[in-house]
């Protein structure tokens, strides 16, 4: 738009010029009025020149834009891609990495509280399922709780080997869901709180408002140390004793707080996970919290603890459901081209939020495909779809989509060490697979039958020759990772430069 002349363009009136005879002030305007009258001029060229900057802004953004390396991260839910980003961050943009750590304790400590969550669950389950009425028979074979026998018929009564005192730390604990409801408010003021991850909306600016949290959160005091869960959980009920409950302020205060109440609960958090009895349970309900995404039970000690700073390798680990597609723009700190501008564009897999990913398919230079050889499990939103068949389809899709045809297809198979880890286990692949046949089922072999599926759909269905790469990968492990990303890297810039003639 052109700036409005700060020249006072009423000077030299052209009579036949309707504009110009229609600006002209009032014959007989007064003083005041042609002060008011140059105030707003002088506001209307304030504001046009306001709009001109922000228009060579926005060019200025489109012609980086296109300039830009774009990689489009594409997957099933849970296949890895938002772990690949990270390592592509933590590798070759380490600063803006590290900038964005305390936005990650948040998530971090929220993860471990869906843990928890899911382990008490599983003890209500257990006392649910456990609870007997006492009848005369039941009472002559003296069932009852441990070292206690029914004594009269009509009692209710629990079969289970969990004690009053797993019944004391469950109710301590249950101070850690408010917590996590206020977060995912925080987060997610829309709702879906309801959905078992912890997920982000894109473009909401979830890591501001998490890092601006965690800076209020890190200036509170830690909570008293005598009876610091009792305090707590009184606190985040409301409290029955006025004379010994925190006053509503510190109940707003721990709410807001996830530092201060995982550190009160810490203790208990560590004692109930490494429980025998507590694991006995979770074996006979067939559940492996080790297996949820986002697990950090193991490390509940640390991640606790007040002083608690994630490492690299946490945040690599955190999990985050992505709903949409999150734009991550950064300038390589070091490779080849330093300085070159990478656009990742990270989307959401779950099969609702697969109609997002189109519109980027004719503006990115390559794709990273992530498919994990999940041969034995379903996917969360239908469980009666086979992950890996899912993942297949998905990766014909995008081979046969002309919009791609020029696309740089990068497969990464993923989760490898969960493959090595299911197969040690003794599971079949012919049990989920029965064109594998009766080939050996070790990682060396199940690994080339799927790579070789993979490859061959490529071959097939691409519209023309393409560069097409794959890797084995385990993209929770950042050091093997970083390896293959700088493999990558120079591949997808090789075929950048060739593209634009550089080469
Ligand atoms: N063991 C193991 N876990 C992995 C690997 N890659 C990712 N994960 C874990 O799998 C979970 C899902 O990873 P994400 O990167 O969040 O998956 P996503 O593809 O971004 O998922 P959506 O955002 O839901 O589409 C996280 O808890 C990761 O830590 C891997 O190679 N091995
Ligand atoms: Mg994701």
């Amino acid at each position: 738009m052109a700036a409005v002349a700060t020249k006072a363009f009423w000077s030299q009136p052209d009579p036949d010029d309707p504009l110009s005879q229609a600006l002209q002030p009032p014959p007989n305007e007064s003083p005041e009025d042609r002060a008011a009258r140059i105030r707003q001029q002088e506001d209307a060229i304030r504001v046009s020149k306001e709009i001109d900057d922000e228009i060579a802004i926005a060019k200025r953004a489109y012609e980086r834009r296109k300039k830009a390396i774009k990689i489009l991260l594409l997957g099933q839910a849970e296949s890895g891609k938002s772990t690949t980003l990270k390592n592509f961050q933590l590798a070759f943009s380490p600063q803006h990495f590290h900038k964005e750590r305390s936005a990650w304790k948040t998530i971090i400590q929220l993860n471990l509280i869906r843990n928890i969550k899911r382990l008490l669950e599983v003890l209500q389950e257990e006392w649910e399922s456990s609870l007997q009425t006492t009848t005369p028979a039941s009472i002559a074979k003296g069932k009852g709780v441990a070292g206690r026998t029914p004594t009269s018929p009509g009692v209710r009564f629990s079969t289970s080997p969990l004690t009053d005192n797993h019944r004391r730390i469950r109710m301590r604990l249950s101070a850690l869901l408010p917590i996590e409801d206020e977060l995912m408010k925080k987060l997610l003021p829309d709702g879906a709180a309801a959905v078992k991850d912890v997920c982000v909306r894109a473009g909401s600016g979830w890591k501001g408002i998490l890092t601006a949290l965690s800076a209020n959160t890190s200036t509170l005091g830690p909570v008293t140390p005598a009876k610091p869960q009792l305090q707590l959980v009184s606190a985040m009920k409301g409290g029955s004793n006025p004379s010994s409950r925190p006053g509503t302020a510190d109940a707003a205060k721990f709410k807001d707080n996830p530092t201060a109440v995982l550190a009160a609960c810490k203790d208990d958090i560590v004692t109930l996970w490494e429980d025998p009895i507590v694991r006995g349970v979770l074996k006979k309900h067939n559940v492996r919290l080790q297996d949820m995404p986002g697990f950090f039970l193991n490390d509940a000690g640390r991640v606790a603890a007040m002083s608690y700073e994630p490492t690299d390798d946490d945040i690599v680990r955190a999990r985050v459901r992505t709903l949409g597609v999150e734009e991550h723009h950064f300038t390589m700190e070091s490779g080849a081209l330093p300085g070159t501008e990478w656009y990742i564009y990270d989307v959401g897999g779950s099969r609702s939020v697969r109609q997002h990913w189109i519109p980027y398919f004719d503006d990115v230079q390559a794709i990273i495909f992530l498919a994990p050889l999940a041969f034995n499990l379903t996917l969360e939103e239908d469980p009666k779809v086979n992950r890996l068949e899912d993942s297949i389809t998905l990766w014909r899709e995008v081979c046969t989509n002309a919009l791609l045809a020029k696309t740089t297809l990068i497969l990464f198979l993923n989760k490898m060490d969960i493959l090595q880890a299911t197969l040690a286990s003794g599971i079949r692949v012919v049990k989920y697979v029965p064109s594998y046949g009766d080939q050996p089922n070790d990682i060396t072999h199940v690994t080339k039958y799927f790579r070789d599926k993979f490859r061959g759909y490529h071959k097939r269905l691409s519209p023309k020759a393409r560069p097409f790469y794959w890797h084995e990968t385990s993209v929770i492990d950042t050091r093997s990772t970083a390896a293959i990303l700088v493999g990558v890297r120079e591949g997808i810039l090789r075929a950048h430069l060739q593209s634009v003639n550089v080469i």
